[in-house]
């Protein structure tokens, strides 16, 4: 069974809430990180502790929700091993897995509305990473995350 981790901040319980009821009428286990209340809570906690819950492979990818999306898929993205990918529709995250295999999506509960973002998490679950030609890139952003460096094409090490 898959399982995904959610979470959240205090813009977005109400559509965590109904995100992660239709990722379960999907069969899929969903473990939620997020807050339940309205009282202001800062969304790194969340970002966080999806991001490690993904990163550690104890679930199989995560949805991040703020009111923007940015700041709580920033915070994950500190993570090691995390791609999360803030979008605001459809084709955008569906290229997310596509060509930058993310493992978590992220969106904003003050800019799109819920069936909005249910079509986010549909495209992002359906679709499958591509690897060839993304790879390459990918395995740059990891030895940028790794080693605080890049290599050029010819094995030069670019210095900035
Ligand atoms: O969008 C966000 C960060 O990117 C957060 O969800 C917060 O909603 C935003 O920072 C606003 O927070 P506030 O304390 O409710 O003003």
């Amino acid at each position: 069974m898959m399982k995904l981790a959610i979470g959240n901040d205090h813009v977005a319980v109400e559509m965590k809430n109904q995100i992660k009821e239709y990722v379960e009428s999907k069969g899929i286990e969903v473990i939620d990180v997020g807050t339940n209340s309205t009282e202001r809570f800062n969304y790194p906690i969340s970002g966080y502790k999806v991001g490690k819950l993904v990163a550690s492979g104890r679930v199989d990818g995560g949805i991040l929700i703020c009111g923007t999306g940015i700041g709580i898929s920033l915070a994950a993205n500190k993570v090691k091993g995390i791609r999360a990918c803030a979008c605001s529709e459809p084709y955008s995250a569906k290229l997310s897995k596509q060509h930058n295999n993310s493992n978590i999506i992220a969106f904003g509960a003050r800019v799109i509305g819920v069936e909005t973002a249910k079509m986010i998490v549909d495209e992002w679950l359906n679709a499958s990473y591509e690897g060839g030609r993304h790879q390459v890139r990918i395995d740059m952003i990891s030895e940028i995350e790794n080693t605080d460096r890049l290599s050029a094409a010819d094995g030069e090490q670019m210095e900035f």
